[in-house]
Parts: structure tokens; C-alpha cells; sequence
């Protein structure tokens, strides 16, 4: 979600769906790097091998094996300039289309996993591999790994003084697009966004996330991620501190975005989010850095009226 302004030279770009206010986020502000991602071999390899469904076995009809859209194998993170390791060989799968939640007690590494996913500077990938769409994830910087398609909304999305909703989704628009889209036009795209996520258009005119309540905020993060039509959506919380309406609102918007190709990675303590959406999806418990336990929306069930302590004596 890196946003290029074009003008004057020298180009800068600087990362909307990162919070960039803090001096430990200053390295979203860079200098564009010439393209060097590599084409990795592993991965999103898959995409292209039709097999054989099980009930077309002797000659039935072929069916297509889903495409890989994320692959994360035995990830290793510490926190920056430290020894102290808090990924601790995480791997996980994400096909596209696909919705994957990942639940886990406070502290067990869930936030610090999707801020390695988007290339957050605090943290040090030792060991593993992320390969997204093909690519090899860790040979980018944050502003490529939102160009190639990583969307990433934040627990706390940051207030942007002196820049408007609109000129900022435009900005991010153009830059992942690789257009100049008026704002004329930007405007007409935009008015029907603004009805998926139930967002009054007046908030377009304010400030990015200036004032906003923290379900503004929220519903803000879900108009950026309509907007920029990403691959993956990594959505940290986004169900937190939204009021029963919202969260509706915010699980129909969620729906209204999927397609085939996209897919979803909520980090979230709560189930209900998933009820709402009631879509097939993969849920994930992550404990002390790893993926301990995946299973469907059930486990999540589980969780939520036993606690993690059922689960790991499970
Ligand atoms: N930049 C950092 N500096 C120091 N400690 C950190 C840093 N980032 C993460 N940690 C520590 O790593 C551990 C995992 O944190 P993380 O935020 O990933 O947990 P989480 O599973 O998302 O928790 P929660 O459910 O409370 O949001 C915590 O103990 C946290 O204090």
C-alpha cells in the first residue's frame, strides 16, 4: 500500500496502511528501490497442476488444485538488535480465496507475526521463508510487499494530520494501480466503497483518521482495503471496539470483498466475527511463537468456551 508522491522529485513514498507517526515507523518514508524481487521456485508453483478430484477417479473430470497465495515456512523472528525471539517457527498456508484466523492468548506472538508478514523494521527475520504470489516476501521492503498485493490493517490505525481521506485513498489508489485516476474519477469509484462499508461520504473530506472513534477507524481500514483491492488482507483486531451494528457492517463489507483470488488472515479474540461472515475458514492457534493448533470454525468454538487451556491439553 506504498503511496508514491510524484511530485517534486526525487519520489517518496510512504505506506498508508502502516502507521508511520512513531520514530520506530520512519522507514516507511524511503526512497523507491529499483524492482529486485526474485521469482522463487517454491510456493505459488502450484498454481498451474490440475489433479484428479476423488470422486472423478477413472476418468472423471479434472479439477483445478487451489493456487497458493501465501507460504510461510518455519519462520524464525526476533525483535531487532536483540536475541529475544518471539516467532519461533511458524508455518502456515493460504490458498487463494480462502479466509484463515489466527486466535491465541495475549502475547503469544500473533500481532508480531503479521507486522514480519508486511516487513515491520522492529523485528529480524533468523530462519524460514515467506514466499507470496510466487515471490520471495523477504527480499521486499514494505512499500513492494504492498505494490505486490498485502494489505495490512493495524490494531491501532494511526491519525494522519493535514491530509484528507479522499487525496490519501487516491494516492494509494494511483500508486497500486500504477494510474493517475483523477479525482473526479476517484470520486465516482469511491462513492460505491463508501456504501459497502456503510461510511458516511462526509468522512471522506476529514483528515486521515483525525478524530475519529476507534470504530471509525476501523470501518476507515475496511474502505482502504476496498479501495486497494489487495491480495491479502491482513487485519489485525479489526473487530475490536466495534459496537454490534459495526461489526455486521464490517463482516458484510469483508464478504462483499472477497473473490475468488483474495484471501483473508484475521487476527481476532472472538468468534463472532467469524459467525457473521460464516464462510468455511481455517482457524489457527498461535502459542508461544508457533502454530499449535489448526482446525475449522469449531476449534474457535472450543477456545471460546473452554479457554486455551482446553486446547493444549487437547
Ligand atoms: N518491539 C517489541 N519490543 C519488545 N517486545 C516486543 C516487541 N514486539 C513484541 N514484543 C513482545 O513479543 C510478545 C508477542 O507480542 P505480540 O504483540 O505479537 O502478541 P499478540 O499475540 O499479538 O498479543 P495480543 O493478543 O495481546 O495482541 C509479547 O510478549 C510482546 O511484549
Amino acid at each position: 500500500m506504498a503511496l508514491a508522491f510524484s511530485s517534486p522529485a526525487p519520489r517518496f513514498a510512504v505506506s498508508p496502511s502502516i502507521p508511520h507517526t512513531s520514530p520506530s515507523n520512519s522507514f516507511l518514508i524511503t526512497v523507491p528501490t529499483p524492482h529486485r524481487r526474485r521469482r522463487c521456485l517454491r510456493g505459488g508453483v502450484r498454481a498451474a497442476v490440475a489433479v484428479d478430484s476423488p470422486s472423478a477417479e477413472g476418468g472423471g473430470v479434472p479439477v483445478e488444485s487451489p493456487n497458493v497465495l501465501l507460504e510461510v515456512n518455519d519462520l524464525r523472528a526476533v525483535i531487532k538488535d536483540t536475541d529475544k525471539e518471539i516467532l519461533k517457527g511458524v508455518n502456515l498456508t493460504i490458498n487463494e480465496g480462502e479466509i484463515h484466523t489466527i486466535m491465541g492468548r495475549n502475547g503469544s506472538g500473533k500481532s508480531t507475526f503479521a507486522k514480519v508478514l508486511v516487513g515491520h523494521p522492529d523485528y529480524e527475520v533468523t530462519k524460514g521463508d515467506i514466499v507470496f504470489k510466487g515471490d520471495n516476501l523477504l527480499e521486499m521492503d514494505p512499500e513492494e510487499r504492498s505494490h505486490a498485493g498485502l494489505f495490512m490493517s493495524f490494531q491501532s490505525p494511526v491519525e494522519i494530520p493535514g491530509v484528507s481521506n479522499m487525496d490519501f485513498l487516491r494516492m494509494a489508489y494511483n500508486a497500486r494501480k500504477k494510474t493517475e485516476i483523477s479525482p473526479i474519477e476517484f470520486f465516482h469509484f469511491l462513492l460505491p466503497k463508501l456504501e459497502a462499508v456503510k461510511m458516511d461520504p462526509r468522512f471522506i473530506d476529514r483528515n486521515v483518521n483525525e478524530g475519529f472513534s476507534g470504530g471509525e477507524k476501523k470501518r476507515n481500514e475496511i474502505l482502504q482495503l476496498a479501495v486497494l483491492e489487495a491480495d491479502l488482507a491482513i487485519l489485525d483486531e479489526i473487530d475490536s471496539g466495534l459496537d454490534v451494528d459495526a461489526l455486521q457492517d464490517v463482516a458484510k463489507a469483508l464478504l462483499g470483498l472477497m473473490t475468488p483470488k483474495n484471501s483473508i488472515l484475521m487476527i481476532t479474540h472472538y468468534p463472532t466475527l467469524l459467525d457473521l461472515i460464516n464462510k468455511p475458514g481455517f482457524v489457527h492457534i498461535m502459542q508461544d511463537g508457533v502454530i499449535k493448533r489448526t482446525g475449522d470454525r469449531s476449534l474457535a468454538k472450543l477456545v471460546e468456551k473452554g479457554g486455551y487451556g482446553e486446547i493444549s491439553n487437547a
